[in-house]
């Protein structure tokens, strides 16, 4: 009797674990072969699984585990909440080497801190989009025909083992006297082979792997490229959650579905082919008596996969509601304690936990059951198969070594035909995330950054609206700005005023061509701006945003980020002199160094506002546009930036918007903006002169507010 003991055979994605493989010498005895696990789908492994690892905490053993489990997370006996799934980025993806215990496909595992999104199914994708996603391939497609050249190389040399063990025990059972050499040549030659194949597993996993990092590479610089061009319109449609996931999660499963899964899609399918033949080869009657429970295991994962998909597509929906509320109020941290809501907020994400958890327990039990029938079935089939190879070995219609590799084909026939399905729903998966990149890489952006004149001669510093209406392509029915006529001479300082959602800071997007007019033009020096190159027509223009955005870096990098190219370290320390900004950061532990932290929040409001205010000035623009600048400044600070806001507008053009009224005595115009139109224009004697004014009733409000 000869024991192998625990054979592994891995094949693909899936591990097969034979606890014992034993042969009897006389030919009328029957081998008995245990496989475990003989269906098996592509996994993922166990960490992916947050119900599994909550199953696995003790609370979940007793009655009411869920409050439980809630409570030890939450509670200070664990200062470490239970295994939580990946980071972001890519998220780790088990290529060759499984855990034993395969946990079979998930179709939100994959990317778990994005919303991930259910596949497409075939009717929805359109031809087109099937074409462009296998054409992202087309660069690289000698790489990945050498890929697929190592592929059947290596397929082909592991379909060869279960004929050679075959053999082997063959050689064994006879025991003859040649028995050795006749071993020791079989498994010198079986050494060349299975060098050969590792060789070209070797190439194989390297090439296909290399290839989708250059893919990934390849489409995320489009992409990114792509995004950086379009304009606001596009961006005020989208949310920025959606954007980066389309950047990361979805670059990297088309990346993945256009090599590591061709590559284990045609494993599996040679596999199948192959097995099947050499089953055929082998004994029909056996191969026939092994292939009828083919059709009942596939009516049986039709069905399985509709229940699950399903199922599915309930918890996709359950985890984007409990992301959503995680990311918004891990954003907005301040405004939570602020506001004592941290219980509240416990609360709410538990609830969206609890729901998510209770949908993954009945797609547990679904997956229990259906794994639980797929085995007994194997299982079944092995000891048909067992119990009818025994009777033909008892009459010599086959050897024992044959009937051992028909059961190893027959596993292998099994977990390649799961294979097969992971195969397609990821190729779903990838030409789906591919539709949804080209939508971006197609969309031309409304101002195209590299057309327009760059006029050979300085234009005038000069502004025009004529006649301009606009409204946002996002809230199409909101008239934003009605007839909106003003000159603005060169030098010269003009401020709008107005109540809120008036349009000033609109007039000034207008400025940048940050939108285009629905009516009208805009005109600067004389020449419609929108037949100015846009990259040009900004380097001309300073801008002082109503909401600073300082970038996580140090505060010398978010300054010289407004500068034109080839901006010198006197220039930067120029403008934060003017800017007021420069003493404050002296101060600072790192001075220029000193990193700002994330949208800039480790510095104060004010510190920030002069900070960005710099930032405008690095450039020494033509045009200064501030939108309410020193609204985050204290009296003196401000009296500072006033005095050099002063100084700066005699050598350019400065439109503001203000709300301090105080700020704009000296604009050469203050225009009274409500409803998108200018209601009043003159300069602050004449306006606060004029009794029934909207300016001067400002002006009695903002003193009323103050006293
Ligand atoms: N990106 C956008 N998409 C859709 N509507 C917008 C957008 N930005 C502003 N709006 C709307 O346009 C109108 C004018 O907004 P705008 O910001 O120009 O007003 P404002 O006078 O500057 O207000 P505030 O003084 O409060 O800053 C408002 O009704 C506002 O809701």
């Amino acid at each position: 009797m000869l024991s192998v003991g625990n054979v592994l055979i891995r094949h693909g994605r899936t591990k097969l674990t034979i606890t014992s493989l034993a042969t009897g010498f006389r030919p009328t005895k029957v081998c008995l072969l245990i496989v475990k696990r003989p269906f098996s789908l592509p996994t993922r492994s166990s960490r992916h699984f947050p119900a599994r690892n909550l199953l696995q905490r003790p609370e979940a053993q007793q009655k009411g585990w869920l409050k439980g489990w809630l409570k030890g997370w939450r509670g200070k006996s664990s200062s470490k909440p239970p295994r939580r799934p990946e980071k972001p980025g890519k998220p780790e993806k088990p290529k060759e080497v499984e855990s034993e215990e395969t946990p079979p496909e998930n179709l939100y595992a994959k990317q778990l801190d994005k919303i991930p999104e259910p596949i497409p199914r075939m009717k929805d994708l359109k031809k087109d989009e099937i074409r462009r996603f296998f054409g992202q391939a087309y660069n690289q497609r000698w790489r990945i025909g050498g890929a697929v050249a190592l592929l059947l190389i290596s397929s082909s040399v592991s379909m060869a083992v279960p004929y050679c063990v075959g053999k082997i025990i063959d050689v064994v059972a006879k025991a003859g006297e040649q028995t050795k050499d006749t071993l020791f040549t079989i498994a010198a030659i079986l050494v060349l082979v299975f060098v050969a194949g590792a060789a070209a597993n070797f190439g194989r996993v390297y090439l296909f792997q290399t290839t989708s990092a250059k893919i990934v590479a390849e489409i995320r610089t489009r992409l990114y490229s792509s995004l950086m061009r379009q304009d606001l319109t596009f961006y005020d449609a989208r949310k920025t959650g959606e954007l980066a996931n389309r950047l990361s999660n979805d670059v990297w499963t088309v990346g993945d579905s256009l090599t590591q899964n061709i590559s284990d899609g045609l494993r599996s399918l040679m596999s199948t082919v192959i097995g099947i033949g050499m089953m055929f080869y082998i004994s029909t009657d056996l191969a026939v008596l092994g292939l009828v429970t083919v059709p009942p295991i596939a009516a049986l994962g039709i069905f399985y996969g509709k229940y699950l998909k399903k199922i599915t597509e309930k918890i996709l929906d359950a985890w984007a509601a409990s992301t959503q509320v995680a990311t918004e109020r891990l954003g907005n941290m301040r405004t939570v304690h602020a506001f004592n809501q941290e219980q509240k907020e416990i609360k709410l994400y538990d609830d969206s936990v609890v729901d998510m958890l209770k949908l993954q327990y009945k797609e547990a039990t679904a997956k229990a059951m259906f794994y639980g029938m797929a085995g007994l079935t194997g299982n079944l089939v092995v000891l048909s198969v067992l119990y009818y190879g025994g009777i033909l070995m008892s009459r010599s219609a086959i050897t024992v070594g044959d009937l051992s590799a028909f059961i190893m084909y027959s596993a292998y026939v099994g977990t390649s035909i799961g294979g097969l399905s992971g195969f397609y729903s990821e190729m779903m998966r990838g030409i789906g995330a591919s539709a949804k990149m080209w939508e971006i890489l197609d969309r031309e952006p409304a101002v195209l950054l590299d057309t327009g004149i760059i006029p050979s001669q300085p234009l005038k510093a000069s502004l025009k609206f004529d006649h301009v209406d606009y409204n946002y392509g996002a809230r199409k029915e909101v008239p934003v700005l009605q007839d909106f006529t003003l000159e603005i001479s060169e030098g010269s300082f003009t401020a709008f005023v107005g109540p809120s959602g008036s349009g000033k800071s609109t007039v000034l997007s207008l400025l940048l061509r940050l939108y285009d007019p629905d009516e009208g033009a805009v005109y600067f020096g004389g020449m419609d701006i929108k037949t100015l190159n846009p990259k040009w027509l900004r380097s001309n223009i300073g801008f002082v945003p109503q909401d600073v955005h300082l970038f996580s870096s140090t505060v010398y990098d978010n300054i010289v980020y407004g500068g034109n190219e080839g901006v010198t370290r006197d220039e930067v320390m120029e403008a934060c002199r003017k800017a007021n900004a420069y003493d404050f950061i002296m101060e600072m532990p790192n001075q220029f160094d000193t990193l700002v932290g994330e949208r800039g929040l480790l510095l104060s409001g004010g510190q920030r506002q002069r900070i960005s205010i710099a930032r405008a000035l690095v450039k020494n623009p033509k045009i200064l546009l501030l939108d309410e600048a020193t609204s985050a400044l204290d009296s003196e600070s401000e009296s500072l930036v006033q005095a050099a806001l002063k100084e700066l507008s005699k050598q350019r053009t400065v439109v503001t918007v203000a709300h301090r009224l105080s700020t704009i005595r000296e604009a050469d115009q203050i225009c009274v903006l409500d409803q998108g139109r200018i209601i009043e224009k003159g300069r602050y004697a004449e306006l606060l002169a004029n009794k029934k004014g909207a300016f001067r009733k400002l002006i009695q409000r903002q003193m009323l507010a103050v006293t």
